[in-house]
């Protein structure tokens, strides 16, 4: 029993001395830091539900004054930059320090997503992001355009059947995006719009696990990847990643046997598996799963919490409708009328500020880096999160952050926004590779909805949407409102196209 009772008193002791002295790694780098409860660190709050990850970074950023504050999870240290400067040198000044993610990626445990670029380590990123750069070049994206305008006719057509009744916009957003992905990514219909219940559709929402189970596995990839190494669990869930390989290896089959040519990104990703030395089929696999899989969430949830947004302030509704009314009329929509559309612009900049849906980016630090602006010394590996919803939400730089103000982005230059304060697709190499694509697509949609349609609250629809903890872009209780055929100038468009 005394032995028992020695070697269980040795191990606390070691417990509590080691986590005492990883708990002074900030403090002897004179870094400021929030005090970790042993053990478990700086994570109770999330694990209660108190917050959201992003939520919970943004309340430890409040917690502290200085340009960055340490934290800890477990044993691990991390710091969270909040100053502009010092976060475009991580970005983008000095990248070549910083060009590898927090995620753990380990193709044993989970090929697909350890293969994707959202999580590469920096040799095989740097030639998979070259490899990828042109997909979503200017000319790419105009030539996708066509495929975005046919879906966003599907969904106009099927809103059209349900007129006045209460619709949940997140159900028709994603049937909206899924079929916009599935027909630039993967070369096919996903049928979204012809069946209630489609696979695609039931597929693709399946690769991000939801709610709690989806908060876990995204937790702990970026920051418990000790669970992930003991339990092996996938990113993406695995049957739906069987069901896209099977669609996407079909696609490419058919495709090569035929020769037809769609100018979509199944012909890029073809066209890169044939130059010699280049991706192989996992790797191009991996791509498509992973564009399908941010694509499909980002898109549907900006442009439902943008529809949500008009439906509360009708005003900026009516004067993106005068807007589109003026510049685009009946006509077709095409790529320079996009870029004619200010307002609607300022609008999609606005709802990107508020609702970040990426709500913190991550970075890990490849050599020793010395910060000039504070003498502070990153050590080798050390893992950065840069707070995208706190600096979102910062009065600072956002004058009352809470209100939806698109004017914000009227370029007016006596209050400039900070291009490192702003970061709705981050900036610098590592950026989003597919944000001329995304924002295409969201106005597109936001286009053919507002003009042929009055989009109005519902009884049930909340004046503040409840996301709850596990629920970032999904508020906990859907978004109900309702759509009105407008006058019939707008219903000649409905016609014509
Ligand atoms: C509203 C829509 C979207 C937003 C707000 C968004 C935002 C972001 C952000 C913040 C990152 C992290 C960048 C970094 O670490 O510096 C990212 C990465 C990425 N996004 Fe997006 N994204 C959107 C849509 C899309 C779409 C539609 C696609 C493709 C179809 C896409 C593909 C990617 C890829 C491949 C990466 C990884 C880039 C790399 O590590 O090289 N995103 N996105």
């Amino acid at each position: 029993m005394w032995i028992t009772f020695a070697f269980l008193l040795t191990l606390c002791l070691t417990v509590y001395f080691y986590f005492r002295h990883r708990y002074r790694y900030w403090k002897n780098r004179n870094i400021p830091f929030i005090v970790p409860k042993l053990i478990v660190g700086n994570i109770v709050e999330i694990f209660m539900g108190k917050y959201s990850p992003a939520k919970y970074v943004a309340h430890l950023c409040n917690e502290r004054e200085g340009p960055y504050v340490g934290f800890f999870i477990l044993h691990k240290p991390y710091l969270a930059i909040k100053d502009p400067g010092i976060i475009k040198r991580i970005l983008v000044r000095d990248f070549q320090k910083f060009p590898d993610k927090i995620f753990i990626n380990d193709k044993s445990i989970d090929p697909t997503f350890s293969n994707s670029l959202l999580s590469l380590g920096n040799a095989q990123w740097r030639t998979v992001r070259t490899r990828l750069s042109r997909i979503f070049s200017p000319a790419k994206v105009k030539a996708m355009q066509v495929y975005t305008e046919r879906c966003a006719k599907s969904l106009r057509l099927y809103i059209d059947g349900q007129l006045n009744e209460r619709l949940n916009l997140k159900d028709l957003t994603t049937r909206f995006s899924t079929e916009v992905v599935f027909s630039c990514v993967f070369g096919v219909n996903s049928n979204c719009f012809k069946e209630k219940q489609s696979m695609c559709n039931d597929y693709a929402h399946k690769i991000f696990p939801k709610a709690y189970v989806g908060l876990f596995k995204g937790f702990s990839y970026i920051f418990l990847p000790q669970l992930v190494k003991i339990f092996k669990y996938q990113f993406f869930d695995p049957t739906a990643c069987d069901f896209f390989q099977n669609v996407f290896s079909d696609t490419i089959k058919h495709r090569e046997i035929s020769g037809v040519r769609r100018n979509d990104l199944v012909d890029i990703l073809i066209d890169i598996k044939n130059q010699s030395g280049s991706l192989d089929n996992n790797a191009l696999l991996a791509q498509a799963i992973a564009f399908l899989g941010v694509g499909h969430e980002t898109i549907s949830a900006i442009i439902s919490l943008t529809i949500y947004e008009l439906c509360i302030n009708q005003d900026i509704q009516n004067r993106i409708r005068e807007e589109i009314e003026t510049v685009v009329g009946e006509d077709d929509v095409t790529s320079h009328t996009i870029d004619n559309l200010k307002f609607l612009n300022m609008v999609v900049c606005e709802s990107l500020r508020k609702y970040p849906v990426i709500p913190f980016i991550q970075r890990k630090c490849v050599e020793d880096y010395f910060i000039p602006e504070t003498g502070a010394v990153l050590e080798r590996g050390t893992s950065i999160i840069i707070p995208t919803h706190w600096l979102h939400y910062n009065p600072e730089f956002f004058n009352d952050p809470y209100k939806y103000n698109p004017d914000r982005f009227n370029g007016d230059t006596s209050i400039p926004i900070d291009p490192f304060v702003y970061l709705p697709f981050s900036t610098g190499p590592r950026a989003c590779l597919g944000r001329r694509f995304a924002l295409m697509s969201i106005k597109v949609c936001l286009i053919y909805l507002i003009r042929a349609f009055k989009i109005e609250r519902d009884a049930a629809t909340k004046g503040q949407l409840n996301f709850g903890a596990a629920h970032a872009l999904d508020p906990k209780e859907g978004i109900p409102v309702r759509f009105q055929r407008i006058e019939q100038s707008y219903a000649g468009t409905l016609n014509k196209h």
